[in-house]
């Protein structure tokens, strides 16, 4: 593999600005013209503008374009939209080269998780909405690069797919799909949400299992697929090996995944994870916790502070790849909170195989 270094962007430089104009409230485009544009013209950096016109648009234009004409593709809107250009590009017969080109990120949509995670590890003190917006347009502004991990993912019949943020079952994956009606509240869509579950608390049953980032495993062998390599996982219908931990509960509230910081803008979920640490941050929470605990955990993450909040149910762990296999027929899973296909799900880290323009 060629080897990219993190470092600043070259200048001039050339960048592919994707912008739904759907994502959030809808004012994605306004809020490029209020602040985007003249930040981006005053630091010199030459941009085309690309409005995407519908789902899939981005990943389908990325898994055919010509990438030298870019030093870098930009994605405002929430993450939906960056998942799907990092799975256009993996799906190129060149994805090993065209997974390298400098990501970034401007603050669009209603949760912008990774948004809020490049903002806090810029050690600046958090804030969201338009300041968010204006923080990362000075990031992006720097132009610095670093490597960013991404996570494979291996669901029953769907094909395998990439993901840069998160997983989540239960309590998580149904507060961020129930509350996509209250879309036009922005980022409140996320409190209201997780009352109205909060107020019919499910029990998710399930298996569960990890391995641990400590652990030296044997390599496991899933079939050769184009793209990169995934060395742990065993194929999804046989047995894990034995130095794979099976969490001895089957009764949960919540299985999260998480590699970056931020599951929101104001969701500190993992406070450890850096952008290229190597590591699934995983979180669940047993069945069992009452829906005020609950809440005074999510409370408490807006600080980052759930950790320490001594609750028994909570279960955190780092860790290198993982399987989930739902017992339920029915239910919601998701990955960077886009709905994939409901069933055995499982994952594994792929450290830094991304970059990604940060402060
Ligand atoms: N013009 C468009 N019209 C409708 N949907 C679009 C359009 N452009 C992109 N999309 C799709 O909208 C979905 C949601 O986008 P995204 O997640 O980026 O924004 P969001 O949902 O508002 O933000 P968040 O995930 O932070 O809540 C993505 O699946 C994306 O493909």
């Amino acid at each position: 593999m060629t080897f990219y270094p993190a470092g600043q962007m070259s200048r001039p430089c050339q960048m592919m600005l994707l912008v739904n104009p759907q994502s959030g409230k809808g004012q994605a485009l306004t809020l490029y013209n209020n602040h985007i544009q003249r930040m981006l013209n005053e630091a010199g950096i030459k941009h085309t503008l690309v409005i995407t016109e519908r789902q899939n648009h981005a990943r389908e234009m990325l898994k055919e374009a010509d990438l030298s004409q870019w030093d870098a593709l930009v994605i405002m809107s929430g993450d939906g939209l960056l998942y799907e250009v990092i799975n256009g590009l993996l799906e190129r017969p060149d994805w090993e080269e065209a997974i390298r080109t400098p990501l970034g990120i401007l603050p669009g949509g209603s949760g912008n998780a990774l948004a809020a995670s490049i903002h806090h590890y810029s050690g600046a003190s958090p804030v969201t909405s338009e300041e968010l917006l204006v923080s990362c347009g000075f990031l992006l502004c720097k132009g610095l690069v670093s490597h960013m991990d991404m996570v494979s993912v291996h669901l029953s019949s769907s094909p395998r797919l990439f993901s840069f943020l998160s997983l989540a079952w239960g309590f998580v994956a149904d507060v961020d799909i129930e509350s996509e009606k209250y879309r036009h509240f922005g980022a409140v869509r996320f409190t209201i949400g997780t009352l109205v579950r909060l107020a019919s608390l499910r029990v998710y049953k399930g298996r569960l299992a990890y391995l641990r980032v400590e652990s030296t495993p044997s390599r496991s062998a899933t079939k050769a697929l184009p793209g990169p390599h995934d060395s742990l996982l065993p194929p999804l219908d046989q047995p894990l090996p034995d130095d794979w931990v099976v969490v001895p509960e089957e009764d949960f509230v919540l299985m999260l995944a998480m590699y970056q910081s931020h599951l929101a803008e104001d969701l500190l979920a993992a406070p450890e994870a850096t952008l290229d640490d190597g590591v699934i941050h995983l979180f669940y929470v047993r069945a069992g916790i009452s829906p005020t605990a609950l809440l005074r955990l999510f409370l408490a993450m807006e600080k980052g502070a759930h950790l320490t909040t001594n609750c028994q149910h909570l279960v955190y762990t780092k860790v290198r790849a993982l399987r989930l296999e739902p017992y339920s027929p029915k239910g919601i899973i998701t990955v960077d909170g886009e709905v994939v296909e409901y069933g055995p799900v499982q994952a594994e880290v792929h450290r830094g195989l991304s970059r990604l323009i940060t402060g």
